[in-house]
């Protein structure tokens, strides 16, 4: 094969592999055997081997970087990434859909989504393509984590448009990860985490996204801080659009039009919640129309368009302790 066809073929395996890993990590719907992936990626990896000029970023093999950073960079996130307040009872779900409709004083619906328990992260694409991942920080200012954020298979490193936006979610470990991971380390003589929420935080801050990539992350994405010339006026509308454009977002989230079918919800998944791959530690609740959500606005730490239901904690480590009796 000469040069010109080198490079097609490099580009043709790509855009494959890059699609096969989207169906397995972001739809959960695997349509080859890993056996045919393995074979085209190291048909790829030989490839750019014998023509590295032809290597591109968002080349699945560009995925874990080979040398551990010294230290993380700040970022200044331009629009801040604040925090929910909470709820832990009925009746303060009630208050928030009172002060919520005396501040509009219209009709008002809701969007219910599981409340994921990891690490807030903010992902920045611009023309399409993953450029920058940070923590939440204090809420201003994180640490530049793209190295590792580019190991989490979920997280794609160029969308279906070339569109400039910057998008916030939770990066967590799925329970099979951690009850793995704490094996290894208790086999190893080290400390086990005490909870997935801090292995997936250890994890996001190893310096070397060698150790990140082994932590077999994942991530749900639930929010959007800026979106170039997006006109979508809910928030259900930005993660329809978020997923068609290839982010992995959850499943579970639900309209609500009545403060009594957030009830059910919260009801619902706080006695579903022991059947989840993943540990959730309450429902967040938000005002869906974007233009109610800005009538609303923030104090000066937490939008009053939103609320995180808590469910109780000392049940979650309940929930892990008896799945590690039950391996
Ligand atoms: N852990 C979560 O699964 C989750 C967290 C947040 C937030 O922290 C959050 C913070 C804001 F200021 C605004 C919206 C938010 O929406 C959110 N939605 C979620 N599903």
């Amino acid at each position: 094969m000469n040069r010109e066809q080198a490079q097609k073929k490099i580009e043709k395996l790509k855009n494959l592999l890059n699609q096969y890993s989207y169906e397995y990590y972001v739809l959960d719907q695997p349509t080859i055997p890993d056996s045919e992936y393995d074979q085209l990626y190291r048909e790829l990896e030989q490839l750019e081997e014998q023509y590295p000029e032809f290597i591109a970023d968002d080349s699945p093999t560009q995925r874990v970087g080979d040398k551990p950073l010294d230290f993380f960079q700040k970022v200044e996130h331009k629009v801040p990434m604040l925090s929910l307040s909470n709820a832990f009872n009925e009746q303060e779900l009630k208050d928030f859909h009172r002060r919520v409709t005396q501040g509009l004083n219209e009709e008002v619906s809701y969007v219910c989504e599981l409340k994921i328990d990891g690490l807030a992260v903010s992902l920045t694409y611009e023309n399409g393509k993953f450029v920058r991942g940070a923590t939440r920080g204090d809420g201003n200012v994180g640490e530049d984590i793209t190295m590792n954020l580019r190991t989490i298979r979920s997280i794609p490193l160029t969308i279906k448009d070339k569109e400039t936006l910057e998008v916030r979610g939770e990066a967590f470990m799925p329970h099979s990860s951690f009850l793995k991971l704490n094996e290894e380390r208790v086999k190893n003589g080290e400390e086990p985490f005490a909870n997935p929420r801090n292995a997936a935080a250890g994890s996001l801050r190893q310096l070397d996204p060698k150790i990140a990539a082994e932590r077999h992350l994942d991530i749900f994405l639930y929010a959007v801080g800026e979106w170039e010339n997006s006109q979508l006026t809910s928030h259900s509308a930005r993660l329809e659009k978020l997923k068609e454009l290839g982010f992995k977002t959850n499943p579970e989230w639900r309209k609500c039009s009545t403060i009594e079918e957030v009830i059910d919800f919260v009801e619902y998944w706080s006695k579903e919640r022991p059947n989840l791959p993943y540990e959730i530690d309450g429902i967040v609740i938000k005002v869906d129309d974007l233009r109610q959500q800005e009538k609303l606005g923030f104090t000066a730490k937490s939008p009053r368009w939103a609320i995180a239901y808590k469910f109780p904690a000392e049940e979650a480590m309940t929930v892990l302790k008896d799945i590690e009796l039950s391996v």
